[in-house]
């Protein structure tokens, strides 16, 4: 029965350190990871390829449902994310796929669409799943769930080291806009928008490392799978 693997949802908006901080507690407990954000931004990249316009829902909808990739990860411990058999882990994370994924995931359909494959990583002993709507919608049984969040200034200033440290050329006042652009699209969309999920344990991060931000989720992990146990 998958409705008995307990699940960890962290959701957040863009920069606010979700993947960072979901990889961590994985490794950790020896859970499996769903970075959800991925999917959406190679779908993004599925239709550049295919110079599929995002203007309307019904086109995309069978790429949505028929995408071909596969997550994989390297002996480094690495991950790589294969699509249509080319390796896209570099270029799915630009701030442009980044923006057109966010464009694609405002439609209802092709959410719909991608709900199975997000399901699907839920295998023993658990799965951590990062997105914006792991505990509200995709998972809203799951037994611990946080929303991690930091004030935008922060996660540009964060998404500008991250690039610059992977060679793209990048200005911080366009990737300030860029962010604020998105968190407006991601938490104003009519479906599943960037809400903390009722319950949620909320982790501002602007003044937290990395290693802070862990500890706490691992501490509310503790307490609540404890709660869920003595039920
Ligand atoms: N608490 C923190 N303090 C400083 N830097 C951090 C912190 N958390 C994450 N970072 C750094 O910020 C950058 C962005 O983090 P990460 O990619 O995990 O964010 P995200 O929330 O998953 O973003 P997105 O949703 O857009 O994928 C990374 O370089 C990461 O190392
Ligand atoms: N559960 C999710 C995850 C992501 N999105 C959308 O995809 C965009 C890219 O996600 P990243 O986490 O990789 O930055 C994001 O801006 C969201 O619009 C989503 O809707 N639901």
């Amino acid at each position: 029965m998958q409705e008995s693997i307990p699940v960890i949802t962290i959701d957040g908006p863009s920069g606010a350190g979700k993947g960072t901080v979901s990889r961590l507690v994985a490794n950790q407990l020896g859970w499996q990871l769903l970075d959800s954000g991925a999917i959406y931004r190679v779908l993004a990249v599925a239709l550049l390829h295919h110079n599929i316009e995002v203007d309307e829902e019904e086109p995309l909808i069978p790429i949505a449902a028929h995408l071909d990739v596969q997550f994989e990860i390297t002996d480094d411990g690495e991950s790589k994310v294969i699509l249509e058999g080319e390796d896209v882990s570099n270029s799915i994370r630009t701030e442009e796929v980044g923006a057109l994924a966010s464009k694609v995931a405002a439609f209802p359909r092709i959410r719909e669409a991608l709900l199975r494959r997000q399901r699907a990583f839920r295998v023993e002993p658990g799965l951590v799943a990062d997105g914006r709507d792991m505990g509200t919608v995709v998972f809203t049984d799951a037994p611990v769930k946080v929303f991690l969040t930091a004030s935008a200034e922060e996660r540009a200033e964060r998404r500008f080291k991250q690039l610059k440290e992977k060679g793209f050329d990048v200005k911080i006042g366009r990737l300030l806009d860029d962010i604020r652009q998105r968190d407006e699209r991601d938490q104003n969309r009519t479906v599943a928008p960037l809400v903390p999920a009722e319950g949620a344990l909320i982790i501002d991060s602007t003044e937290l490392s990395i290693d802070e931000v862990v500890s706490k989720i691992l501490s509310f992990v503790n307490e609540k799978l404890t709660q869920t146990e003595t039920i």
